[in-house]
């Protein structure tokens, strides 16, 4: 039996992958993974049982990710599965930063404390301070084109916005997800200063913390708005308050709440609510479980943010993965491993990302006694990390 472990509230229909006749979900059995959302887990420890951590979401600076990479643990994240939720939600909120939608809203709630027959005539007549302004043919700079920023641009393009992209690292995938009309900016300057609304979709990570500081909100439209729909570390929170007390920037919209930013008037700060619709949990939770249970059971890596993807049928009856450092080398070292036990390798395949490596081997026999002395071999190379041994269950009965 594989035990998964869940934190945050993940959906039914991803925890529907594991089949319950060889899953245990939340049992008392040390875990073989991790299913999580938002869970920090940078204050814990791995546990020495953990292989996997799938994150039913984008963004993983909540899992320490050396940590992982140097125990030999897979971590799996769910590449635009929420990206539709979170353009949605980014959509509305350009919406409501151009139109007073809220306080309006709120001031004809209160119109009912009055006269009862004067409500409609009250609202009418004051109407004129919730006047707004459109945002077509207004210019929005987007930060970041990927699975979010991609459909943002697109849908604001189609509503009549001027858009301008800004990422100088786009992967091939994204970049023809975007429309070929779309400019794309050479600068975060140049971005920041032709834009009206910024909106920001980048992970957070040692490069993009305080991407926007003090210097950048400067570089913006004086009264131009911003949205942060990714990370609070990625602002400048002290800078981006000072910005606007001034009247440099009119609005700071986020989805990241913190004491301060509640307390300001200009910001406005929605819970986490980015991917939290049914159909993007849905979608995250069955994304990252199906490739956790394709890691458990085969050892095949896809949507993994800390080890090469690395796909290979497996139709032998017994599988090896190897979790190692990226070093010259250590296919041969196994190699000869395999050979003075004389095991036949029937598949292999190894593929590298940075400084860490996986290689998966096919055998036509194995039984535990053979797989423990091939297991402690292996594991007296320095840089080998993780062996192990996965039985077909094609094969069995
Ligand atoms: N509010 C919420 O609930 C949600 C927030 N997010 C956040 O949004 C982030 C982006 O999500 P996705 O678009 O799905 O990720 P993604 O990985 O598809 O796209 C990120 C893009 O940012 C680009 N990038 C990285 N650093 C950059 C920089 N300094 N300047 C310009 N571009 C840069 C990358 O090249 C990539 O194209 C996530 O990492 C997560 O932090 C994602 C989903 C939900
Ligand atoms: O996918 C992401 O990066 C998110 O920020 C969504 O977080 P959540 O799963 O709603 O806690």
């Amino acid at each position: 039996m594989y035990a998964i472990k869940t934190y945050n509230v993940i959906s039914n229909v991803g925890l529907a992958v594991f089949p319950k006749d060889q899953y245990v979900i939340n049992g008392e059995q040390e875990p073989d993974a991790l299913l999580i959302r938002s869970q920090n887990l940078h204050r814990g420890v791995l546990p020495v049982s953990l292989l996997a951590i799938g994150r039913a979401g984008a963004g993983v600076n909540n899992i320490p990710l050396d940590k992982a990479s140097e125990n030999g643990v897979v971590v799996f994240n769910a590449p635009g599965a929420n990206a539709n939720a979170v353009k949605e939600l980014v959509i509305a909120i350009l919406i409501m930063a151009a139109r007073p939608i809220l306080p309006a809203i709120n001031w004809t709630k209160s119109l009912t404390n009055g006269d009862a027959a004067d409500v409609t005539l009250q609202a009418e007549a004051g109407k004129n301070h919730y006047r707004g302004t459109e945002l077509a043919g207004k210019t929005l700079g987007v930060i970041g084109l990927g699975a979010v920023g991609s459909k943002v641009a697109d849908m604001a393009h189609q509503m009549g916005m001027n858009v301008i992209g800004y990422d100088p690292y786009i992967s091939v995938e994204h970049a023809w997800q975007v429309q070929s009309d779309i400019p794309r900016a050479d600068s975060l300057k140049e971005v920041l200063e032709a834009s009206d609304y910024v909106t920001i979709h980048i992970p957070y990570n040692e490069r993009n913390k305080n991407l926007i500081g003090a210097e950048e909100l400067l570089m913006m439209k004086k009264g131009a708005v911003l949205l942060n729909y990714s990370r609070n570390g990625i602002v400048e929170e002290t800078a981006v308050m000072a910005a606007l007390n001034v009247g440099q920037l009119d609005q700071y919209w986020t989805d990241f709440a913190s004491d301060a930013l509640i307390k300001h008037d200009k910001v406005v700060v929605t819970p986490h609510l980015g991917g939290t619709t049914k159909e993007a949990e849905d979608n995250c939770a069955q994304m990252v479980a199906t490739t956790l249970r394709k890691y458990l059971e085969t050892g095949e890596i896809e949507h993994s943010v800390n080890y090469p993807d690395v796909r290979m049928p497996f139709n032998s009856p017994y599988r090896l993965t190897l979790l190692h450092q990226n070093v010259p080398n250590m296919v041969g070292r196994v190699a000869t491993i395999l050979a003075d036990l004389n095991i036949n390798i029937a598949n292999m395949i190894n593929a590298s990302r940075g400084d860490f490596a996986y290689t998966l081997i096919d055998v036509d026999q194995m039984d535990d006694e053979l797989y423990h002395k091939f297991e402690e071999k292996c594991l007296s190379i320095d840089e080998m990390i993780r062996v192990r041994g996965i039985r077909n269950a094609k094969f069995n009965g």
